[in-house]
């Protein structure tokens, strides 16, 4: 392999053993992307009883069967408010979307079909049995397992299971992720920012990768690329014993490059890789305790692109979430040279076209600090090992940036 990793090994063994979080309960409006570690059944049955999906008039069919049909209105039955008699021949009960179906009725003639003279209700429109009349149960009967798990909850989720009375739902725990900058020239963005620092950027895209994944980040600031400075931060960050201790920068083989030395003096199991992968050659990995650490490199589009593929996978493991795979078919949209022995994720351009593949357009520029031409990107083009050269129209494999 030439030392280089390849990106499969890397992640099945930050993944190896990994068992999910223990699970809690939490009321259903604080559930959004949490991820749900029980399935979920039906506690009711919806509708609970045949409605009206109009705003008309309840009767029975054979009552209503030809235009210019006279019945007569006998009460009203509002959403909420059930009519409490009975609709028999020749009688009408006025009726409103949602409302109970009255005893005895069937069906429903619509509002706009119907004509009031003289005190009655003149059929203008033949009425079909059981028109516009949502029977008992249309949606879901009760016990019904409508939310398998485990299953990330999003806004189509949280709504079914608040339908089916799930005031607090079971979860997987949020995993916690400490996330650490290291470097002398890094400031937080800020009005009073020094004209030479650079400013930390990566904290806030690991974290919000974290927050998109169903995992709570903990920011623990910005560290100097001085030895006891940082054994002291990545002490006090590892003392809370989150689920993940993420590092930024660092990880190179510089001088300053001072995380790989101290994580290991902090009796951290540790792992340095030269992946195989570009951007994002150097990583680190490690366990202590409950926590596993990644120690991702400083320029922001390797760090970004390394958080997808090892952390984002990761928290999906904590979570009890399937391993997945997350690139696509498309088709190259302009010619690319032969790969090395790296794979690459190259940052692209990305066209939606009807009854064909996506077509994705590379970059020219690819540098790892470019953040620009990464915000621009609809996706990645996964370009494998010693990859051949590609002409435009070649199809390929990409993965959709979030
Ligand atoms: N002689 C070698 N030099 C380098 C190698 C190598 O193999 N041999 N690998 C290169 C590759 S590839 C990468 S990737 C980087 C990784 O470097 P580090 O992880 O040590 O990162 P730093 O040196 O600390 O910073 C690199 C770059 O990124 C900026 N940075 C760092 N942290 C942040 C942050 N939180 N937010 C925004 N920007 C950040 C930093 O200012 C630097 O410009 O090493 C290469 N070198
Ligand atoms: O791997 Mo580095 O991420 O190429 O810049």
């Amino acid at each position: 392999m030439n030392g280089l990793l390849p990106v499969e090994e890397a992640l099945a063994r930050v993944l190896d053993g990994i068992a999910p979080t223990p699970a809690e309960d939490v009321p259903i409006a604080e559930a959004f992307r949490r991820v749900l570690a029980a399935p979920l059944a039906a506690r009711r049955t919806q509708p609970p009883y045949a409605v009206s999906a109009m705003d008309g008039y309840a009767l029975r069919a054979a009552d209503a069967a030809s235009v210019g049909a006279a019945l007569r209105p006998i009460g009203t039955a509002p959403a909420g408010t059930p009519f409490a008699g009975r609709v028999g021949e020749g009688e009408t009960v006025r009726i409103f979307t949602g409302g109970a179906l009255p005893e005895g009725a069937d069906s429903v003639l619509l509002q706009e079909d119907a004509q009031v003279e003289d005190g009655r209700v003149i059929v203008r429109e033949a009425v079909r049995p059981g028109q516009h009349v949502r029977p008992r149960g249309l949606d879901f009967a009760e016990g019904a397992v409508l939310l398998p798990a485990p299953r990330r909850l999003g806004m189509r989720e949280i709504a079914i299971a608040a339908a089916m009375n799930h005031w607090a739902v079971p979860v997987r725990r949020q995993p916690t992720v400490a996330i650490l900058a290291t470097g002398d020239e890094l400031a937080a963005p800020a009005p009073d920012v020094p004209a030479e620092a650079i400013v930390a950027s990566n904290s806030y895209g690991i974290a919000a990768l974290a927050i998109e994944a169903g995992a709570r980040p903990v920011d623990r600031g910005i560290v100097r690329d001085d030895r006891a400075a940082l054994a002291a931060a990545i002490e006090a960050a590892l003392a809370e014993e989150p689920d993940v201790l993420v590092t930024l920068g660092g990880a190179s083989v510089g001088e300053h490059d001072l995380v790989r030395g101290v994580l290991g003096g902090l009796g951290v199991d540790l792992d340095f890789w030269k992946i195989a992968m570009r951007p994002g050659k150097p990583l680190m990995f490690g366990r202590r305790g409950g926590t596993r650490i990644l120690g991702l490199p400083g320029n922001p589009v390797s760090s970004l692109v390394c958080g997808l593929l090892f952390l984002r996978p990761l928290l999906d493991a904590l979570l009890g979430l399937p391993p997945a795979d997350p690139t696509e078919p498309a088709e190259l949209g302009a010619p690319m040279a032969q790969n090395d022995r790296r794979r690459d994720y190259v940052r692209a351009m990305l066209a939606e076209r009807p009854g064909a593949p996506p077509l994705a357009t590379p970059f020219p520029r690819q540098d790892s600090s470019m953040l620009s031409t990464l915000a621009a990107s609809g996706c990645l083009i996964v370009r494998p090992p010693h990859a051949p050269a590609a002409a435009a129209g070649a199809p390929i494999r990409i993965l959709r940036l979030p």
